[in-house]
């Protein structure tokens, strides 16, 4: 195969970690110029691409991909009814995604996210912020920022080292990730909780433009997020954080069919809460089963600032709902018979149906589309049926 241009002149990374483990899953309304971008990284992987909006759109994919490609009629025709558990119109539609991969990871990304280079040239820059669906190919060899060990960085990467390594949810170090080369437990830290716990999910972060909600994005349109910290920590046990699926990476064995993103979109009162709802339903399960949730690295660079207006008529139920919602969260209490992830989820959605129903309907239709999800789960993965 003639390898396709390498538009950010670093070397293809053919030794790529866990590349038959690893699912990377995009949804997408738009052709998939941005992957040109990661290439270097990317392309030595699977893509599942989760085509939304209208199935007889052609999405362009870069050659040289790897990738299997599913859009409504095709969800309509593997789930049959069960499809009505997956959003349309919404980028919660990826987790139909997570349903078909085979793979133990997962590596979720939006299709207007780069790689982040901690210093950009203005060439690039201004090419990156034109808007991401114009094609990347002209995007001129931009001066990699490097990390302290001198190499590029590669969100991926950082992603998988995330979740082979431990995570430390029961006591918190204030050096932040103890298992990174150079740092180490805390003088005071319980030697017998160094050990860590299994890593279920590694949330990465946005340089440019901020997962912000509609409010904030109307008040602070200008506002870029230009600090990159170093640092990837463990979200401590009993405390819930607020989910993106733009820059998402899990290990789909441990926490795979707790990773519903909800139903969003066309037909609901709602939308941009899908990976949030999946993030709240992810922690309280990752708790009761002492599994670990990392965030901080990896950076990438978030290109596209959707319509704010359009954002607010999207959330504005969930940014009151969310004031009921996150005490439902807090107070969640599983039974110690739920031992496996389909248990737990189960369990939540009775909790779901039972506590959240009272504030809107819509509550009792989503739990119900909780145990549909279960249920396609568990039809597609029979291996791991509860
Ligand atoms: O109807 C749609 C709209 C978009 N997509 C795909 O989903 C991702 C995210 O879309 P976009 O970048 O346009 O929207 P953002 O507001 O920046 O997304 C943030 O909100 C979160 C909740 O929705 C989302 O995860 C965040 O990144 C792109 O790949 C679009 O192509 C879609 O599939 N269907
Ligand atoms: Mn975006």
């Amino acid at each position: 195969m003639v390898e396709p241009a390498n538009t950010v002149g670093i070397p293809l990374n053919h030794a790529a970690l866990l590349k038959d483990e690893l699912d990377i899953v995009i949804p997408t309304i738009r052709n998939l110029d941005f992957l040109d971008m990661w290439r270097p990284f990317l392309q030595p992987y699977h893509l599942i691409i989760v085509q939304d909006g209208d199935p007889s759109k052609t999405i362009a994919v870069p050659e040289g991909f790897d990738y299997e490609l599913y859009n409504r009629n095709d969800i309509n025709r593997i789930l049959g009814p069960k499809a009505s558990c997956i959003s349309f119109k919404d980028s919660a539609c990826r987790c139909f995604g997570y349903m078909v991969s085979k793979k133990k990871y997962i590596f979720t990304i939006d299709d207007d996210c780069f790689v982040s280079f901690p210093q950009f040239s203005k060439s690039a820059l201004r090419l990156c912020l034109k808007d991401c669906v114009v094609s990347m190919r002209d995007l001129v060899t931009v001066s990699v920022a490097k990390d302290p060990s001198g190499k590029a960085v590669n969100a991926l990467e950082q992603h998988i080292k995330n979740l082979l390594c431990p995570s430390s949810p029961f006591f918190f170090n204030t050096l932040y990730d103890p298992y990174r080369e150079g740092a180490d437990f805390v003088r005071g830290y319980p030697f017998s909780l160094r050990e860590g716990v299994s890593t279920a999910v590694s949330h990465g972060l946005w340089l440019n433009i901020p997962d912000y909600d509609a409010p904030t994005q109307l008040v602070k349109p200008k506002e870029r997020n230009t600090r990159y910290v170093d640092a990837v920590m463990t979200i401590p046990k009993g405390t819930l954080f607020p989910m993106c699926g733009m820059n998402l990476a899990f290990d789909r064995d441990l926490i795979g069919p707790a990773m519903y993103f909800g139903l969003m979109g066309d037909g609901q009162p709602i939308g941009r809460y899908d990976d949030m709802w999946a993030g709240w339903c992810v922690k309280v399960i990752c708790d009761h089963l002492g599994l670990g949730v990392k965030t901080g690295l990896p950076y990438i660079y978030h290109s596209k600032a959707s319509n704010p207006f359009v954002n607010l008529k999207k959330e504005y139920k969930g940014i009151f709902w969310q004031e009921d919602i996150i005490p439902f969260f807090q107070s969640a209490k599983l039974s110690k018979e739920a031992v496996t992830v389909q248990q737990c989820y189960l369990e939540l959605s009775k909790l779901v149906k039972e506590k959240l129903s009272p504030i809107d309907p819509y509550f009792d239709k989503l739990a119900d589309a909780m145990v549909t999800w279960i249920e396609a789960w568990d039809e597609l993965n029979p291996a791991t049926k509860a």
